[in-house]
């Protein structure tokens, strides 16, 4: 069945026009005027755009003990609603164990996905294991490795392993991705607030100042150099560490940055909260930050020296939370955020003027889509790209509440935030997923998306790092050895 999305405004990364878009099955045909079609979709007054892309999440991921609340289903769900159509999940293999294997379980929990989905492949461990299953994984359409820095214990690499990684993913064209902070630091750090008896939820922030995210923003960025790889930093909250994007950027260096649209609106007041269960639903790691931190994160959005916002959905519920009630490091690390992303930041972002509409669409779809090697065919408005498409009143307005989400958890950090920007319409690839507001997604309906490896950036690098790699000069006439 054909439809046609008549009288809005398209609004792509670098154009804004009045023209209608006809969908055939899956795909965008064609864009212009007096088009036919089965179905009509009414857009006046409405931007047309493409459909959000949030590169960061983790949908029911074993961490500290526990699963993420929400599944593939829920999740998905949540991010339809708010007019997010693809989700990149993090692939988490065992330390030890098969990169193959952690595909598996990956496919098993994704058989309900109400959107488009992918995966990045976490590496939490170097041996020849890894080394030897890393192209199969790139085979798969999985292109983008992160590793953590942090998380001591568990999902930490050492500077060696990353090292390795790293260069392996210069030679087959993999983007690695870092969750940069100093775990070192912060484990001695989080020993000693505990042993001073600083147990609450606040004690999560003061171990994990800007300082040790900075310290290791700068030392993936240099050992991504060295390994001659672009980077992308996940969940970037601060100054310290946009400052080192932001430095390595003009040398030429290939960086990207993302802040989360937590870190962008939420700040480290609400760890002060009296009500712990309040605190710590707020517990993620990087910590919310101070009005300076949020500042530099706009201004470098807007810049051009962070490229995307992302969420990094990772949802417990209170009761979860709970577990760490009297020793802060026990509290799961994770906040949602799937169905709010868009929403809030077009609010704070293109309604306060720190955005223009053009780069909400580019931080929110279209970079993260060439970032991670699937563009056009997400993240665009173009014949022959995927009919994910959101359909945008700018004048609606909501209060978020808990009541109201689809994400499985019970609170919203963002609760009782007005916003005035809403999905009226959500396309997934040709698919009504909300209807007037109303969400319609089917469980089952989204498809894994396979990414490709080698992109225009890593080619560039690599001609370039050739171009200025260690040559042994040539010499006549040795003199002989002085032994
Ligand atoms: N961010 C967080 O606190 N939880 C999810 C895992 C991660 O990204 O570090
Ligand atoms: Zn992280
Ligand atoms: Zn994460």
């Amino acid at each position: 069945m054909s439809k046609v999305i008549r009288n809005g405004t398209i609004v792509t990364a670098d154009r804004t026009w009045k023209a209608d878009v006809l969908v055939q099955h899956d795909k965008i045909i064609a864009i212009g005027h007096d088009l036919h079609a089965d179905h009509e979709i009414d857009a006046t007054g409405c931007y047309v755009m493409p459909g959000g892309i949030d590169p960061h999440t983790h949908l029911e991921m074993p961490f500290m003990g526990t699963y993420s609340s929400d599944d593939f289903e829920s999740g998905t769900r949540a991010a339809l609603s708010g007019g997010t159509t693809m989700v990149i999940d993090f692939c988490l293999g065992d330390p030890g164990g098969s990169l193959l294997d952690a595909i598996k379980r990956w496919d098993n929990k994704s058989t309900r996905a109400c959107c488009d989905y992918s995966f990045h492949m976490a590496i939490t461990w170097w041996g020849e294991q890894v080394f030897n299953e890393m192209p199969e994984v790139i085979e798969r359409g999985i292109t983008s490795f992160k590793h953590f820095m942090a998380y001591k214990g568990a999902l930490m690499v050492n500077d060696d392993e990353m090292y390795s990684s790293f260069q392996r993913c210069a030679e087959l064209g993999g983007l690695p991705m870092v969750h940069a902070e100093n775990g070192d630091v912060v484990a001695q750090m989080q020993a000693k607030l505990l042993a001073e008896g600083n147990n609450g939820p606040e004690g999560h922030a003061y171990s994990r100042p800007p300082e040790v995210e900075g310290e290791a923003t700068n030392r993936a960025i240099m050992i991504a150099d060295m390994a001659g790889v672009p980077l992308y930093v996940v969940h970037t909250s601060c100054e310290q560490s946009h400052e080192a994007i932001r430095r390595a950027r003009q040398k030429g260096m290939r960086v990207y940055g993302e802040p989360l649209i937590q870190h962008l609106v939420l700040d480290e007041g609400e760890y002060a909260n009296p009500d712990w269960d309040h605190a710590a639903r707020r517990v993620m790691s990087p910590p919310f930050r101070n009005k300076q931190h949020q500042d530099s994160l706009w201004a470098g959005l807007s810049a051009g020296s962070l490229q995307v916002v992302a969420t990094d959905h990772c949802a417990f519920t209170t009761e979860q939370k709970r577990t760490g009630v009297g020793d802060f490091t026990k509290i799961p690390n994770g906040t949602g955020g799937l169905e709010d992303r868009m929403p809030v930041l077009w609010t704070y972002g293109v309604g306060r003027g720190r955005l223009t509409m053009n780069e909400f669409v580019a931080v929110t779809s279209t970079n993260p889509a060439k970032i991670f090697g699937m563009y056009p065919k997400k993240g665009a408005i173009v014949e022959g790209a995927d009919a994910d498409i959101v359909v945008w009143d700018p004048e609606k307005k909501k209060t978020i509440t808990a009541k109201n989400q689809q994400s499985a958890i019970d609170y919203n950090v963002f609760e009782g935030i007005e916003v005035k920007g809403l999905p009226k319409y959500v396309l997934s690839r040709g698919e009504i997923a909300v209807d007037n507001f109303e969400v319609k997604a089917k469980p089952g309906h989204g498809e894994f998306v396979a990414r490709e490896a080698r992109g225009p950036v890593s080619q560039a690098l690599s001609q370039w790092k050739e171009v200025v790699a260690p040559r042994k000069v040539e010499r006549s006439g040795i003199p002989a050895s002085g032994v």
